[in-house]
């Protein structure tokens, strides 16, 4: 017997992502709109959600109250701010409902909020939720791992829209945990986010990146495993931002039948290897 299709909120109805979302769960058989909000002082409130996201009336109207919205939901799609997701965190662990949370720019401390709602709440959190970056992100590791002799320099170059307020990407981090993981490494103490001036030669087993922004460039990614006399690039191009929302759908279809836990795409897609 098919188990009925699936209620999903999503928070941030307005923004580029939460109209991509709405898009996409009008379109996936198992799952459906339940409830779509927004900030209190959104201007969209009260609107249609699929007439705002451009597919018709679906009978959603955009409101700006969560705890409302979470109690019969089955779970919540997030692509907002990172002081927002921490806070819907906590409610989705006390709903007991899937959290999918896309958004990027946590800080130390919002992380540690997160993972302490994960006890009671399915939290799948991503920096990327493509099938294309998850992937590349395997093979980063791989290669980071094959090309760990001296000499092969590792650098991590992002390109988004001129709108995108955090730095590097969500994406360029997770590359980077990948290829330190590879290394055997720790991310946070071998990074170097920022090269300004005379910086001196570069030093040695850091992992570089470098952010570039403008147009309505979707996301491009590259790692740069540079040695002597060659370098290998493994790069990622989205040109549809319905690569992230798909990923999301289907990482709370996923999570649906899961215990509480913080887990990532790489379990949703079945290449974690504790999974
Ligand atoms: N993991 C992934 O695969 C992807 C992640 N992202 C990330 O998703 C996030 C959003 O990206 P994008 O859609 O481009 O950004 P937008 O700015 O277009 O959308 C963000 C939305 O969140 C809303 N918002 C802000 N605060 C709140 C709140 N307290 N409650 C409810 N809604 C709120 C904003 O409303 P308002 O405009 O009124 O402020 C806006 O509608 C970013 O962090 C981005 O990096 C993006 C794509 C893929
Ligand atoms: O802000 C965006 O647009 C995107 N954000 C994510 C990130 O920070 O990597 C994912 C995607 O690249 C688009």
């Amino acid at each position: 017997m098919t188990s009925p299709a699936m209620k999903l909120v999503v928070v941030g109805a307005s923004g580029r992502m939460g109209q991509t979302l709405i898009r996409v769960i009008s379109e996936t058989e198992g799952a459906v709109l339940h409830a779509a909000i927004d900030r209190p002082e959104s201007p969209v409130l009260g609107k249609d959600a699929g007439e705002l996201a451009g597919v018709g009336t679906l009978g959603v109207p955009v409101t700006d109250d969560p705890l409302k919205a979470f109690v019969d939901a089955e779970g919540v799609l997030d692509f907002t701010v990172p002081a927002a997701s921490v806070e819907y965190a906590g409610l989705a662990a006390q709903a007991r409902i899937v959290h999918v949370i896309g958004t990027t720019g946590f800080s130390e401390d919002d992380e540690t909020q997160i993972k302490a709602a994960a006890r009671h709440a399915r939290i799948i959190k991503s920096g990327n939720m493509s099938l294309g970056v998850n992937l590349l992100g395997e093979l980063v590791k791989q290669a980071a791992a094959a090309l760990s002799a001296k000499g092969w320099d590792i650098e991590v170059l992002e390109m988004h829209h001129r709108h995108k307020v955090d730095a590097p990407s969500g994406t360029a981090l997770l590359l980077g945990e990948a290829a330190a993981e590879g290394r055997g490494i720790s991310l946070k103490e071998n990074a170097v986010k920022v090269r300004d001036g005379h910086t001196g030669p570069r030093e040695e087993g850091t992992i570089g990146f470098a952010t570039l922004r403008g147009g309505s460039v979707v996301g491009e990614h590259s790692v740069l495993l540079a040695g002597e006399g060659e370098t290998v690039s493994l790069s990622h191009k989205a040109t549809d931002r319905s690569i992230f929302a798909r990923g999301a759908v289907q990482a709370a279809l996923w999570g649906r039948a899961e215990k509480p836990g913080l887990y990532s795409m790489l379990d949703v897609l079945g290449l974690s290897k504790t999974h």
